[in-house]
């Protein structure tokens, strides 16, 4: 059908504002770096999609877009065969940890789904339009009408290094005290059941702490602590025991699969991972080995939206469980993300998204959680409308930036804090 082919192709970079929060490798930066992909079908319908919006990623959706033009949008496997024309430099591929995301290995076939999601989702959203259907029909149908987020709590500053970026109201949370007072506001605001804590800035002992009062403000709620892979296997199997009654599982406490598989030999608490299995080649090794019992899947850097239901089915067949990861975001990759886990049946745990620490959106109308869940939508496509004066303002913030900032750096944030000024990322297993 002529009408559905793309007839033009938007990508605009955006800076968006990201308060302090705290991990083992520094600090967020005032504003991070998304993309927003915007794709016009002949015929006039607009879809929209979201992801990583560092140096690395523009690089390859620059010609990927160029090269979209004229594709069908309902040919989406056709998207993955014409990413794999594109060349990634030799120089992007690293096999280490990445200084911002702690997200695992960064091969080039990862860079290329992690730009290629944005554009399934943005051609779902088109075809959803077009149809008249929400983009969980396209998937095969919603199995729930409402999915569940946890409570993502950080350690934080009250500001940002010589009170860069945007202000906001929370308060530094350095100890378990504070990470209580900020869950309660969670609670409070978002209805949230499960609390997630990003681990790996303080002592494991400290983090323990932090816990143990957090199951005794909230009784009998799921706990989960990551420390993202900070800590030796011996360190994660004395926090593991020392949690074992308050946690729902333990999120990459130890580095790679084997140090993993070392952990999970010594402990009943279910490993969780967004670091040792972030791509299908790592899969087999690291179930046959049994290293983690729980994926939290990403659609952005998994490949979309229908490899997150491929990662699901593999799940299933293993016994192992799914829930969601996420970096910061904004509300169209909420939307994709509530989309494909309103159609995986063993999406079994609350899902992580950064989104209530969000101020700034390029959508109309920002999410709402009510009791710790979003309403899964039934309006055609995505259901989120791109408000085009937001989107310019975030980027002319994007164009402004001297470049600092267009790259995701937790270590060079944490910089310049001057009580941290020789800081370099810790190499893990850091305790
Ligand atoms: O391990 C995780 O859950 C993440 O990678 C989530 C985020 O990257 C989080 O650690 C962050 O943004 O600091
Ligand atoms: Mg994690």
């Amino acid at each position: 059908m002529r009408g559905q082919q793309i007839a033009e192709v938007r990508l605009t970079p955006v800076l968006i504002s990201d308060p302090p929060l705290l991990n083992v490798q520094g600090v967020h930066q005032p504003y991070t770096p998304r993309l927003v992909v915007e794709i016009v079908t002949a015929e006039g319908t607009t879809g929209v999609g979201e992801t990583y919006g560092d140096t690395k990623y523009l690089e390859l959706a620059r010609p990927y877009a160029r090269a979209v033009v004229g594709h069908d949008i309902a040919d989406l496997n056709g998207l993955f065969t014409l990413v794999n024309k594109i060349g990634v430099a030799d120089s992007r591929v690293d096999h280490s940890v990445d200084v911002g995301g702690l997200r695992g290995v960064q091969s080039a076939d990862k860079l290329r789904l992690s730009v290629v999601s944005a554009f399934e989702v943005a051609c779902l959203d088109a075809l959803g339009k077009s149809r008249g259907v929400p983009v969980h029909t396209l998937l095969g149908g919603k199995v729930r009408d409402a999915v569940e987020y946890s409570a993502y709590l950080f350690y934080r500053w009250a500001e940002h290094p010589g009170g860069a970026g945007e202000k906001d109201t929370w308060g530094a949370a350095l100890d378990p005290a504070g990470i209580v007072e900020q869950a309660r506001r969670f609670v409070r605001e978002h209805g949230f059941t499960s609390f997630k804590l990003k681990g790996g800035v303080f002592p494991p002992e400290q983090e323990v702490a932090a816990i143990r009062a957090l199951a005794d403000a909230f009784p009998g709620h799921p706990l989960r602590l990551d420390p993202n892979g900070g800590w030796t296997p011996e360190t994660s199997l004395g926090v593991a025991a020392e949690l074992a009654d308050v946690l729902e599982y333990l999120e990459d406490p130890a580095p790679g699969t084997a140090a993993m598989a070392e952990v999970s030999r010594g402990t009943g608490v279910p490993l969780a991972t967004n670091m040792c299995v972030t791509t299908f080649p790592e899969i087999r090794q690291a179930f046959l080995t049994d290293a983690v019992q729980v994926v939290l899947s990403d659609h952005h850097y998994w490949g979309g939206l229908r490899n997150t239901r491929e990662l699901a089915a593999i799940c299933r067949v293993f016994g192992v469980g799914l829930s969601m990861h996420s970096n910061t975001h904004m509300g169209i990759s909420l939307a994709a993300m509530t989309h494909v886990a309103a159609t995986v049946p063993n999406l079994d745990y609350a899902c992580d998204s950064h989104y209530p620490w969000g101020t700034e959106d390029v959508i109309t109308a920002r999410h709402v959680f009510r009791d710790g869940r979003l309403d899964v939508c039934d309006a055609p496509g995505l259901g989120v409308e791109l408000d085009p004066a937001a989107l310019a303002r975030l980027h002319r913030r994007w164009l402004d930036d001297d470049g600092t900032l267009r790259d995701r750096d937790d270590a060079a944030a944490m910089r310049r804090a001057p009580e941290h000024a020789t800081w370099t990322s810790p190499v893990l297993p850091r305790w």
